[in-house]
């Protein structure tokens, strides 16, 4: 196998990383089969907190980078790049902690990893390729995550809009707005830009071929 190619997607809560990763993933998976391409999520990375209670675990804030085990998802990067699968942990937004589930990722040719926080972390930036920033216009994410969370994370409107302004918003401005400066690539209208998504397709599909 030729070397990794590590394609990272950052950018605010619900401004569609998700959708861009999964979108490119699918398709590229019905074109081509699956061999070759992986696909991680930092959130699968947010700390194991199975030690509190629910009540302590709703006191994290979840928009600090302190919230994340990045440590594990660097050695994680590191040993796809190497050719080696890993145990991705699995996250549950309505326990706020892991489950004991995880997901072996094969190694490929070319790695996914969608998040709010890759770009900020010095460690992670050195791992990756290629860099993507979803830049979608906040009060559109608020509006999103609002029925995303209501209908699949458990939350109600007024937790989503009291996190929303305790953390969401606050670390949108600290951490993942300064470092839309490292990307390559800056999306504009979230996971479903057709252009930038083929744009994508288009490098893999090279990658892969090479
Ligand atoms: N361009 C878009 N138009 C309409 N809805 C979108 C668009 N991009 C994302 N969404 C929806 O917004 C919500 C948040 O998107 P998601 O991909 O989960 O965001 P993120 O991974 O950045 O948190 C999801 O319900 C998704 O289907
Ligand atoms: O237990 C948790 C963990 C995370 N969150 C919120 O999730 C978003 C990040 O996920 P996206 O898919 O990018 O929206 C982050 O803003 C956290 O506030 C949570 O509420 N609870």
């Amino acid at each position: 196998m030729g070397k990794t190619t590590i394609i990272a997607i950052a950018g605010a809560s619900a401004s569609g990383k998700s959708l861009f990763a999964s979108t490119v993933y699918q398709e590229l998976v019905a074109e081509l089969g699956g061999n070759g391409i992986a696909i991680l999520a930092e959130d699968a990375y947010y700390r194991d907190q199975s030690h509190l209670t629910f009540e302590q675990r709703q006191l994290t804030n979840y928009d600090h980078p302190s919230a994340f085990e990045h440590e594990l998802l660097v050695q994680h990067l590191e040993q796809l790049r190497d050719g080696q699968a890993v145990a991705m942990p699995q996250y549950s937004y309505k326990s706020h902690t892991r489950t004991t589930e995880t997901i072996k990722v094969q190694p490929g040719r070319v790695i996914m990893v969608e998040g709010i926080l890759l770009l900020h972390d010095p460690h992670l930036r050195k791992l990756f390729d290629i860099s993507v920033f979803m830049d979608t216009p906040l009060d559109v994410c608020l509006l999103r995550r609002m029925t995303r969370d209501v209908e699949e994370r458990g939350r109600t409107i007024q937790s989503v809009a009291e996190q929303y302004e305790e953390t969401v918003r606050p670390a949108f401005f600290e951490f993942i707005l300064p470092s839309k400066q490292f990307a390559d690539l800056v999306v504009t209208r979230g996971g479903q830009n057709e252009i930038a998504i083929d744009l994508i397709k288009s490098k893999i599909r090279q990658l892969l071929a090479e």
